[in-house]
């Protein structure tokens, strides 16, 4: 029915709790809807839209998927997403549902209460939200603080005024929450698991609707039918930056640095994931991720590291005419050392 709003999904989640693998699965599960994609990504190479496209998912339609690589889609909503939102919507042919995944790194808060403006209003609204949630990295304390170290560092720096980017982070994702999907329980056992659900809801003063998965593999009709109209509720979920900032200072990822490392051919990639490996012990990377040359294949590899868990596997043969060539994109804090990791990853290509 024209009259009727398009639902849209947000999907967010920390860097590499698995927010693209689960939405390959809703696409292959799609059953005929008519699904557009935004996506959003922190650093210069479009990893994920890239796994996506060409997929061979029949949903999976190039024309319906955009990306939105200018920086986080929480700071460039007026610039890059209404403008994008609009435009979609101003096609012809009517989508079904809109799915739009953030960056690891988005504040979900800002980006929902877009959904407010007039033009988008009146024709969108905010299906819900749905939050993945790494359940072995949170098992393994990854955004437990040590807060008596913190509380040290702001003796030193007094202009550290909350806790750390990562509990930060979050934090605020689970604020924006209406769905949480604990994922990656195939890592963990069940009293880890429940472990992990009461940290969770400990984070926030709402009741959490949360569900266990793995690989993301949830039906669609639960990911997409949450029928909440979150737009409406945004100003109950402010971030830990809209509470500390009332004044409505700029949010901003300085907390964190992505950059990409381009290489030669690697022509061992298994003695390459490996050193790789202690690249990402020894500097304390949170994501790294992109494409491989391996010389004499005819497929690229695909090398995706999650803290100090990595997966490497061929995914698709290189295009005639596409460049065959090494790029990685590294995420970490803002401290991380650039230099000595790139001539890290040169050593662990040669
Ligand atoms: N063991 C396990 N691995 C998973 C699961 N879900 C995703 N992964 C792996 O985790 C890595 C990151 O998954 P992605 O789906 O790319 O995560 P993402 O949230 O889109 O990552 P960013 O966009 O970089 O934030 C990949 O290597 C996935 O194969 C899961 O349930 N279990």
């Amino acid at each position: 029915m024209l009259d009727q709003k398009i639902p849209a999904t947000v999907i967010t989640g920390f860097l590499g709790s698995g927010k693209t693998t689960m939405i390959r699965n809703l696409l292959e599960n799609a059953n005929g809807k008519r699904i557009a994609l935004i996506i959003n990504e922190f650093g210069d190479l479009g990893v994920d839209g890239n796994l996506l496209k060409g997929c061979g998912i029949e949903a999976c339609r190039d024309e319906d998927m955009i990306e939105l690589n200018n920086g986080c889609i929480c700071c460039t909503v007026a610039d890059d997403f209404i403008p994008t939102m609009t435009k979609l919507l101003d096609r012809p042919d009517r989508f079904d549902h809109i799915v739009i995944e953030t960056s690891g790194l988005a504040l979900p808060q800002p980006l929902v209460a877009a959904f407010n403006w007039p033009e988008i209003k009146t024709q969108v609204t905010v299906d819900g939200v749905v939050t993945v949630i790494d359940a072995a990295a949170v098992s393994e304390g990854r955004f437990a603080d040590d807060h008596d170290k913190l509380d040290a560092q702001r003796v030193q720096d007094e202009s550290l005024d909350h806790d750390s980017p990562l509990e930060e982070l979050f934090e605020d994702q689970i604020r924006a929450a209406d769905l949480i999907v604990l994922n990656k329980t195939d890592l963990i056992s069940g009293a880890q698991l429940d472990a992990v659900k009461s940290d969770v809801q400990s984070r926030s003063v709402r009741a959490l609707n949360m569900v266990p998965a793995s690989f993301g593999k949830l039906s669609n009709q639960l990911l997409l039918g949450l029928g909440v109209g979150t737009e409406e509720d945004i100003a109950n979920r402010r971030s830990h930056h809209e509470m500390e900032h009332e004044a409505g200072e700029e949010h901003d990822h300085d907390e964190f640095e992505s950059f990409v490392v381009g290489l030669g051919p690697v022509a061992e990639p298994k003695s390459f994931v490996e050193k790789l490996k202690s690249v990402i012990a020894d500097h304390d990377v949170l994501r790294l991720k992109g494409f491989v040359d391996v010389p004499g294949k005819p497929m690229r590899l695909v090398v995706q590291a999650v803290g100090s868990r990595i997966e490497h596997y061929f995914d698709r043969s290189w295009n005639p005419g596409e460049e065959r060539q090494t790029r990685l994109v590294v995420i970490g804090l803002h401290d991380i050392d650039t230099a000595a990791i790139s001539s890290a990853m040169n050593a662990a290509a040669a």
